[in-house]
């Protein structure tokens, strides 16, 4: 590392769910700190990922994504965004091509607060069938606001995001790197085990579940070459309960052998998880509750 010329600073990533911040984060950092999924509000905490280059460390943080809040966990989820945008170096402000909608506004609104330059990068390009609107798209987000790079992109091309990345440098102060270099997240692994168990349902339930859901988990334990992990689901009604589980188990069978999968994947050795189901009704609107699930930020 040469000391005279390193950079390291934050990246913070907002906009409206659904918008791609999450699978950005993990091409970004180039392994998977934070959980996807085609449907919105996946993402409820802040989560950092580290990306570590022998000439900067940038230090990426995701948020969830801007929405107009109505119950307790949303509020909080908002709460998280809007804190996330203080002391950073960079704001990345992540809309979908083609589409702005209200609360792309109200991100907008939120990322241009502060002191920090904003870069507007436009995801999902590959998704445009019509590739002439791109450019009046441009000049259309052009006039919003005075960006200070705007970049179109796809999420999932892997050059795309290295020219992302090589202009986000640029953007940092000097200074050394603030993590070793194996570090990818300043999480615990029992957080992100949560996470993981957590997307398994959001990827597998339509409409309700995912969002009447939320992981504990009760025990981590390494024994030996076998790491065993306990968890409960918590959902908000009996009915509910009965879809997570399925006809004899079967449903929440499969989340549980998905979830391992990606554990193992994630801590590198053989993983047992057992999962429980339990009615936890209110939980979402209940603060007392809420924090004792870790959505907690000292307010209610
Ligand atoms: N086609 C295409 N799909 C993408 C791209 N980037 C993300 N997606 C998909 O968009 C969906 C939403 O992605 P996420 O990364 O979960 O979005 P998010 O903005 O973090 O969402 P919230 O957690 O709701 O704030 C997923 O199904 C992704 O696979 C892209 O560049 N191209």
């Amino acid at each position: 590392m040469d000391e005279t010329t390193h950079k390291s600073g934050y990246v913070v990533l907002v906009g409206r769910p659904n918008v791609g911040k999450s699978t950005l984060l993990n091409h970004l950092v180039g392994q998977k700190v934070s959980i996807t999924s085609r449907r919105p509000q996946t993402t409820r905490d802040r989560i950092l990922g580290i990306k570590t280059r022998p000439d900067a460390q940038l230090l990426y943080v995701d948020t969830p994504g801007i929405h107009v809040a109505k119950s307790q966990l949303n509020r909080y989820m908002m709460r998280v965004a809007k804190s996330a945008l203080t002391d950073v170096d960079v704001v990345a402000l992540v809309v979908e091509a083609g589409v702005f909608r209200d609360d792309d506004q109200r991100a907008l609104d939120l990322a241009r607060q502060g002191t920090a330059p904003v870069i507007l990068v436009v995801n999902k390009v590959d998704r445009l069938k019509d590739k002439a609107a791109l450019l009046p798209f441009l000049e259309a987000m052009a006039q919003r606001h005075d960006f200070a790079e705007i970049v179109p992109l796809s999420a999932r091309r892997p050059e795309d995001v290295q020219r992302l990345e090589d202009l986000l440098v640029r953007y940092l102060p000097m200074g050394e790197p603030f993590y070793g270099e194996d570090e990818i997240t300043d999480k615990s692994m029992r957080f992100m085990a949560a996470e993981l168990i957590r997307e398994q349902v959001f990827r597998s339930f339509g409409q309700e579940v995912p969002y009447a859901m939320a992981v504990a988990i009760d025990e981590f334990k390494e024994e030996g070459r076998l790491t065993r992990i306990h968890a409960t689901i918590y959902v908000e009604r009996e009915g509910q309960k009965a879809i997570l589980v399925g006809a004899g188990g079967e449903r929440l069978k499969q989340i549980g052998q998905a979830a391992r999968l990606e554990l193992e994947k994630l801590l590198d050795r053989r993983v047992f998880l057992g999962l429980w189901v339990k009615v936890k009704s209110g939980w979402s609107t209940d603060a007392r509750v809420l924090h004792s699930l870790g959505y907690h930020d000292g307010e209610s």
